[in-house]
């Protein structure tokens, strides 16, 4: 959509995006993370090289405590590995600020929780609008055009008004996808999207996951669920920090 709808000024230019059409989106490097336990430092992330281009559909698949959501903060800026290098559309990471960091986050990232996270003190509407407030969109009925764009986009269509309270939590799964999208993400995270989620009710999300991803987003998502496999464009296998391959992964 709607360039007309999205033509604030950017007011960061040195956080454009790269737009060099021949690199990866992301690429990781050697990263490490290591976590304090006592004394000791716990390896959570071995020495993962990773690559993502624009418009995979990328799955990371592990079982409980295999690294999956470390992985899944470290590429949305939330934390930072312990050494390695991370591009991400051009730019090393590594020498961005914290400020900067969460400006690149809020407009190239939309990120979907297994708990949804809407704030139930809002309507569904204003949930969806949060991230165009972060970044600055004043005009309150612009953001309630977009909103009701993206609502619309996860047949939501005159749910604005609606409490998070009163919704299914598909529904509310819904709201939060409408909420990732607002900002014209180059990137969807998705941590176990459909782990709250009914069976039918997955294959509901799942769907609009793999719509957006035919439409050519690019999206991540980490999940425990062998069934999810069918969605993704590319799987990775995860166990105690290591990327496996298929047969390591259904061997082990
Ligand atoms: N802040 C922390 N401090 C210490 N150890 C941590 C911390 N966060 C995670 N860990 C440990 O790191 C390992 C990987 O955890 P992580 O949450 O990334 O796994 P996961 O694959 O996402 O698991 P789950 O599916 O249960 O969320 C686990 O052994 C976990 O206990």
């Amino acid at each position: 959509m709607t360039e007309e709808l999205h033509n604030e000024e950017i007011t960061n230019e040195e956080l454009l995006p790269s737009s060099s059409p021949s690199s990866s989106l992301i690429e990781l490097t050697d990263i490490n993370k290591y976590y304090p336990v006592g004394k000791e430092q716990l390896h959570v992330l071995k020495n993962l090289h990773l690559t993502i281009e624009q418009g995979e559909f990328l799955m990371i698949m592990g079982k409980s405590g295999s690294g999956k959501t470390t992985l899944m903060n470290i590429i949305g800026f939330l934390d930072q590995s312990s050494d390695g290098t991370y591009i991400f559309d051009g730019q090393d990471v590594s020498k961005l600020t914290e400020n900067q960091k969460s400006d690149l986050r809020n407009k190239y990232i939309g990120f979907i929780f297994q708990q949804f996270f809407l704030i139930q003190s809002l309507n569904v509407s204003q949930n969806v609008e949060l991230p165009m407030v972060y970044e600055g969109t004043k005009k309150e009925n612009k953001r309630r055009k977009i909103a009701e764009h993206y609502l619309g986009l996860v047949g939501l269509e005159g749910k604005e008004n609606s409490k998070t309270t009163e919704l299914s939590g598909g529904q509310q799964q819904r709201v939060a996808i409408a909420r990732a999208l607002v900002n014209e993400p180059l990137l969807i995270m998705a941590d176990e999207p459909t782990g709250a989620l009914d069976s039918e009710t997955s294959a509901d999300i799942m769907g609009i996951l793999s719509d957006l991803n035919k439409e050519g987003k690019t999206i991540v998502m980490v999940t425990h669920d062998n069934d999810m496999k069918k969605y993704a464009s590319r799987v990775v296998y995860m166990k105690d920090g290591l990327f496996l391959t298929e047969e390591e992964y259904n061997n082990a």
